[in-house]
């Protein structure tokens, strides 16, 4: 009898399921959908038990084989693939799309703005882009430079010993201490603590790429039993004793400096030469405009972290990844070294702002290797209020999904030759503006965009400037490993050889 009972009961529960998700997803019937592999769960499978990279990998083909946009179903929730550069363009720059879905929570940053919510995102981001304006770009042409001189002397042992080198290892220690001392000021890493700091910002972000692809730990109340929760906490309280004490040095010598009218002195020295840093334009926003934001010391640690944390290692694997193509593509190689020992005659010459526009090539070669391997491929956005796309209906609350991967390489747009390395094609132009997107598009956009291009041009101009590279590794035979970031499955190994 008991047995019997509790076989209808779940006959019962599964119909009503089955109704209630067929009734509430019922507006996306007439939506394209990828195939589910079952009845039930929908596409679930497809993810379950996988990797990072065979989920990449396996979202890449679903995004592949619907020409606009394609519904992805995890039960009773539905995803929106957007792949057409108009629908991209329409999602990226509406309105009421600005929003971010939950899973971007795993950040941890709540006023930071890559996964702030909404209305705390609208209001930060307004004011954050001034702290991006063209003069306090220009004032870290400096900074630039010096990190990128003190790289090239380091790589210099493997031109030396002819020994292969990760060359992203290098990179990233690099485009660590720029991000560093951009945001934070000069002598940062100097401070006692700055390793621990750096050993366990790496901990911390590592866990945001091992719980962001396990669906498990997305539930709070399981993740917090973890042992991978408790590494994260550690590394984040470090951290965070670490910035603490930085944040308060940094107001007390704010408010001296304001007291003891220091700032006539400040006037005199040029400014598009001193480094406008980060959190010093935080600090004095209210103090030299009273109605500015007054941003409090748990808001701008989460500022300075988001930088850090979207702006490092995106920068840094980008470069490897280009550097790396470079040496798989000896020709190309060639016609981008010709440019820059045609503008830098020296290797101690500074990239200038002026050198960076004439570095046109150079500039090719960035953009086709973000292009091909965007270190950023997968986003999501969510959307405020119903929104009609593509003579559809969507609701309130929906998930959009971008591949960034995938849109870059559509035949239709790119041309036969789509999955091959020719940074001349951006010589041509005339390919619609959602089509490449490294840095995503619209209001939510990256908004270290073009701090990016600048330190990343005279990082490429002065490695080639300085050595030749080559590579056993053949452009065939790439694979991925994706975490937050698209990294290559083996290390990106180079050959130098000093230029003269
Ligand atoms: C090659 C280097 C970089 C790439 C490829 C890149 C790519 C991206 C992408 C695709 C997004 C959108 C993310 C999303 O919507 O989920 C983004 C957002 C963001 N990026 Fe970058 N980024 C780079 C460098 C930087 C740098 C250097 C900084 C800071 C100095 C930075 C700061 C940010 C911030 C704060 C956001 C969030 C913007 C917002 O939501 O308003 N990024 N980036």
């Amino acid at each position: 009898m008991l047995p019997g009972l509790f076989v209808l009961a779940v006959i019962l529960c599964t119909v009503t399921l089955s109704w209630y998700w067929k009734q509430r997803l019922s507006w996306a019937d007439r939506l394209p959908r990828a195939r589910a592999t079952n009845r039930w769960l929908g596409n679930v499978g497809d993810f379950l038990g996988k990797s990072p990279g065979e989920v990449f990998l396996v979202l890449d083909q679903h995004f592949r084989q619907h020409d606009r946009l394609f519904t992805l179903r995890f039960g009773s929730q539905l995803a929106i693939g957007i792949t057409h550069p108009e629908l991209v363009q329409y999602v990226l720059t509406h309105p009421d799309c600005q929003a971010k879905p939950d899973l971007y929570k795993v950040v941890r940053l709540p006023n930071g703005l890559l996964a702030a919510k909404y209305d705390v995102w609208k209001a930060h981001r307004k004011t954050l882009n001034s702290t991006f304006n063209a003069r306090i770009l220009e004032s870290f042409v400096p900074i630039f430079n010096d990190c990128t001189q003190r790289l090239v002397g380091r790589l210099d042992r493997y031109a030396q010993s002819g020994d292969r080198c990760n060359i992203l290892e290098y990179i990233s220690a690099c485009t660590l201490e720029m991000i560093s001392r951009t945001s934070l000021g000069g002598k940062v890493l100097e401070r006692d603590g700055a390793e621990q700091f750096i050993a366990n910002l790496e901990v911390a972000l590592k866990t945001i790429g091992v719980r962001i692809f396990n669906i498990f730990l997305h539930i709070d109340f399981i993740y917090q039993f973890t042992e991978l929760y408790r590494n994260e906490m550690r590394a984040i309280n470090i951290c965070q004793q670490f910035t603490r004490k930085i944040i308060q040095d940094k107001r007390e010598e704010i408010a001296r400096l304001f007291d003891d009218n220091q700032k006539e002195e400040e006037d005199r020295e040029p400014q598009h030469r001193k480094p406008q840093i980060f959190i010093d334009q935080l600090m004095k926003m209210p103090l030299t405009d009273p109605s500015a934001r007054h941003f409090t010391d748990e808001e701008i640690s989460d500022h300075i972290y988001t930088m850090i944390v979207a702006g490092n290692e995106t920068s840094a694997t980008q470069l490897a990844h280009a550097c790396l193509l470079l040496a798989m593509h000896p020709e190309v190689q060639a016609k981008a070294y010709e440019e820059v020992s045609a503008l830098v005659f020296s290797p101690d010459q500074e990239i200038t702002i002026e050198l960076m526009k004439d570095l046109q090539y150079v500039e090719c070669v960035l953009k086709e290797a973000m292009r091909l391997m965007p270190v950023a491929p997968i986003i999501g956005r969510q959307n405020l209020a119903e929104i009609v796309l593509d003579g559809h209906r969507i609701p309130k609350g929906s998930v959009f999904l971008f591949h960034f991967y995938a849109l870059h390489r559509r035949k239709d747009v790119w041309g036969p030759k789509a999955d091959e390395f020719d940074p001349d094609r951006f010589l041509a132009g005339g390919v619609h503006p959602y089509a490449h997107l490294p840095f995503s598009g619209g209001p939510r956009g990256c908004i270290g965009y073009r701090y990016a291009m600048m330190s990343l041009k005279t990082l490429l101009a002065q490695i080639l400037r300085s050595y030749e590279l080559t590579t056993n590794l053949r452009y065939e035979d790439i694979r991925y490993q994706y975490q937050i970031s698209l990294n290559l499955a083996f290390p990106h190994e180079v050959k130098l050889r000093r230029r003269n």
